[in-house]
């Protein structure tokens, strides 16, 4: 379970978070949802303690990845917007490195890279060095180390970009699957109909803040509007101003 209250985090004079609270439950799958700017990226990088927070408190199965960060660390995947590919190893090779990081046995990595290779589809680049990847590839690459040690906790800063259909849907059933053992997933994404099909919950973000949190029906009852793209609009307002 992850458990933020009123985070902030300015870069200079540009407030990134203005107060974020939230919670975000296992076996639950949580979309982030937010105008460009909003502070998705940032609340994750957050998150994670890759930046510090100013003020506000995160408790991530009730540790504070503050001050026990590679605590949380292991039990957290964290697909960012910066793939960080070693170009000169192959998709294994390179799996099996973040493999031998998290602490995993070498029997334990080679199963789980077979795993997610059937899981991601991508048994054509597996044994590839990534130089020359496609976006598509990089980020299913990305997405397989994310997923490797399966972490109680995953935050994905929109998976699905760049993705083709058959990919997309690889990766909504590794999502569902890590719903059925537990995972607790926060998914920044634009994608509505990803939203609609695939998240229990809704975080809406808006300037820095946490303006609403439901799941798409509730947010859809709440501002009486049938559509949750509709719903949404309304509730951050058209130029992304809190409503
Ligand atoms: N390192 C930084 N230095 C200065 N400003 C930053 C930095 N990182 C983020 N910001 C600013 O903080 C605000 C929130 O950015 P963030 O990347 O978190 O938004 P986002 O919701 O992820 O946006 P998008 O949907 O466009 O990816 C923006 O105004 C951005 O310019």
């Amino acid at each position: 379970m992850i458990e933020v209250r009123d985070v902030r985090k300015s870069f200079g004079d540009v407030k990134a978070l203005k107060g974020v609270s939230f919670t975000a439950r296992d076996a639950q799958i949580t979309a982030l949802l937010g105008p460009n700017g909003a502070g998705k990226t940032t609340l994750l990088r957050t998150l994670v303690g890759l930046l510090r927070r100013d003020a506000g408190s995160i408790a991530i199965d009730g540790v504070d990845p503050q001050q026990d960060p590679m605590s949380v660390r292991r039990n957290i995947g964290f697909l960012t917007d910066q793939f960080g590919l070693y170009e000169r190893l192959s998709t294994r090779e390179y799996l099996a490195y973040f493999g031998q990081l998290n602490g995993m046995s070498k029997p334990d990595i080679a199963r789980r890279i077979d795993q997610v290779t059937e899981l991601l589809g991508m048994e054509d680049i597996v044994n590839r060095r990534s130089k020359g990847f496609s976006q598509g590839q990089r980020i299913k690459v990305a997405l397989a180390r994310t997923l490797l040690h399966k972490p109680r906790h995953l935050l994905l800063d929109e998976p699905s970009r760049g993705l083709d259909v058959m990919s997309t849907r690889a990766l909504r059933r590794a999502l569902v699957l890590l719903r059925e053992q537990g995972c607790c997933v926060i998914m920044a994404t634009h994608v509505m109909q990803e939203v609609t099909h695939l998240c229990d919950d809704v975080i809406v973000i808006a300037q820095g803040q946490s303006v609403a949190q439901g799941t798409p029906q509730q947010l859809c009852e709440r501002t009486g509007i049938a559509s949750l793209e509709d719903a949404f609009v309304s509730l951050v307002g058209e130029e992304g101003i809190v409503a």
